[in-house]
């Protein structure tokens, strides 16, 4: 049989109170009408609000679900009387769907990787955010009970996102000063304990600096059931959340707002230092270049950028780094159907793109993609000119025809990207130009052989430091990236395939790069993190040049 359900936030207590005051009411006839329907109005409102939350928040997974069915289920006062728990835990204890979901958002939002949760009970609050973690996140959970560890480990074990969680049973105080004597920092951090030291957990949490600079605490309870504000209430509880909630409002450290959710949550936020006395503090080292972080430097929002030869390889690598970092893509391939692929991948993960096809070795196609990106964008902030060819063959057997192509797509079509896109760039006076060139630029890559390669890709260095002197002092700057040998499918080609052990042991890093070991310098060269840098060649080969 169902135990009665006992009110345990505000709107509870007012759904309660609401339905005594209608029974009230419906039994004595002399209740004006209009006092009735009034009430029965409010009554709808309140009793309506909670399983509206509920039905239109994004469902629960199913080991969220798993884990609330066995808690509300679990017979805890049994738990206590056989010593299993040293309190007697009440099921409401649970955060439930809704906070959960809440609090799995703040996670996502704020982009967290390290999570702590101070009281998990049965862990429905700590799977919750292990959700929102990333692959490599980390969530500690502390709580007092070994029980309640041994309780929730199997539904973790059955998640695919239950091996972030770490549990640390125990006094949380005890586990927190643990865990800033190792030097751990975490960017959320759920306080969901004894209330009674929620201000002691807080106090601790600044002073140690277990919250890294810019990162949440969310505070569960801190309405407790109303009684934070109700001036007669006596309830302890209550009052040392009365308590916490003003200090927190007065700490010029951070900054609060509690949210209406259930029994309410805080929502802390730890604000920027204050500027501190002494000059060699008020600089843009202590506070940011026009106040952003470094990270926040690197970010391209609302930038307009396009990639040649991004249906593949590296150029859709960079496409995506881009798109990721906040820029609009234009997303340019000699194949439309791949340029379409590629941007339709940037639009399912929210970037805002457009595919273009264009053959960069001819003049009048890429001033067409010039013009079609700022028909659609207005401008382009950001050209990334990656599109090239390589056919081997010895020098004594180069055809002039080979020659002629290979320089027209990788040093003639660079150029010609270069100068369509770099017109737009100087006449706005911004622009940041990334060439693909290659680390055959600089030594002669063996035993394969080739020439015009090797010759049009050294072109495109050149062609990188002359623009990029050329046209710094009108705001463009000029870069490249110079990758080793990349694991792509045209390297594990009939003919180069044998090569790839050979090379290997030519590689100080022991391996061939990857895509993605190029992602990062694109972005850093376009984005304003990188100004002062111009003509430059970044080479990623995994020290290869260097052997
Ligand atoms: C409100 S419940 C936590 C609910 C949980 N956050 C959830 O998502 O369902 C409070 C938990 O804090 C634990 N707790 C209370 N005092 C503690 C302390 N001093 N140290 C560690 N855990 C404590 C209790 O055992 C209980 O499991």
């Amino acid at each position: 049989m169902q135990a009665e359900k006992v009110s345990d936030t505000p709107l509870e207590f007012i759904v309660e109170y609401l339905a005594k005051a209608m029974k009230i009411a419906r039994d004595h006839p002399g209740v004006p009408e209009d006092l009735r329907s009034n009430l029965q109005k409010a009554l709808n409102i309140a009793s309506g609000l909670d399983s509206y939350l509920e039905m239109t928040s994004s469902p629960e997974s199913q080991p969220l679900a798993e884990l609330y069915r066995k808690t509300i289920e679990h017979d805890w006062k049994k738990a206590f009387e056989e010593g299993k728990t040293s309190f007697r835990l009440p099921k409401e204890c649970i955060t439930g769907h809704v906070e959960g979901q809440v609090l799995k958002m703040l996670v996502r939002v704020s982009g967290a990787r390290r999570v702590l949760e101070i009281g998990m009970f049965t862990g429905y609050g700590a799977l919750s955010m292990a959700e929102g973690l990333p692959e490599d996140g980390r969530l500690v959970a502390c709580e007092m009970e070994p029980y309640l560890k041994e309780f929730a480990q199997p539904v973790f074990d059955s998640s695919p996102h239950g091996r972030k969680i770490t549990v640390k049973t125990g006094p949380a105080m005890r586990s927190l000063k643990e865990l800033a004597a190792a030097g751990e920092q975490f960017d959320v951090i759920f306080i969901d304990a004894d209330k009674a030291n929620y201000i002691n957990y807080y106090t601790l949490i600044l002073e140690r600096n277990l919250l890294r600079p810019d990162g949440i605490i969310c505070v569960d309870n801190s309405l407790f059931k109303g009684s934070v504000y109700l001036p007669d209430s006596d309830d302890r509880n209550g009052l040392a959340l009365r308590e916490f909630n003003r200090t927190v409002r007065e700490d010029p450290r951070v900054e609060q707002v509690i949210l209406p959710v259930r029994d309410g949550i805080s929502v802390i936020r730890r604000a920027p230092p204050t500027r501190p006395e002494g000059d060699e503090c008020r600089d843009e080292v202590f506070h940011g270049v026009q106040g952003k972080s470094v990270l926040d430097r690197l970010r391209l929002d609302g930038r307009v950028a396009y990639v040649t030869g991004a249906g593949q390889g590296i150029g859709r690598a960079f496409a995506h780094a881009l798109g990721e970092a906040g820029a609009k893509v234009a997303v340019v391939d000699l194949d439309d159907r791949k340029a379409e692929r590629v941007a339709q991948e940037l639009a399912l993960k929210g970037i805002q793109s457009t595919a273009v096809t264009a053959d960069i070795s001819k003049p009048q196609s890429v001033q067409g993609m010039v013009d079609a990106i700022v028909a659609k964008w207005g401008t382009i902030h950001i050209g990334c000119n990656n599109a090239g060819i390589n056919m081997n063959s010895a020098s004594e057997d180069t055809s002039l025809d080979e020659w002629d192509q290979t320089f027209g797509v990788n040093l003639r079509g660079t150029f010609i990207c270069c100068q369509a896109a770099g017109r737009i760039m100087l006449n706005q006076g911004y622009g940041k130009i990334i060439n693909t060139a290659s680390m055959a630029g600089l030594i002669v890559p063996h035993p394969q052989k080739q020439l015009a390669y090797n010759a049009s890709k050294a072109g495109v260095v050149k062609l990188t430091q002359t623009l990029g002197t050329e046209w710094i002092d009108r705001g463009v700057r000029v870069n490249c990236i110079s990758p080793g040998i990349v694991d792509t499918p045209l390297i594990h080609s009939e003919e180069l395939g044998p090569l790839v052990q050979r090379w290997l042991s030519d590689i100080p890093a022991g391996r061939l790069a990857q895509v993605t070991d190029l992602q990062a310098a694109v972005v850093y060269l376009a984005s304003d993190a990188s100004d002062y840098m111009t003509g430059h060649n970044l080479v990623i080969e995994g020290g290869q040049s260097l052997w």
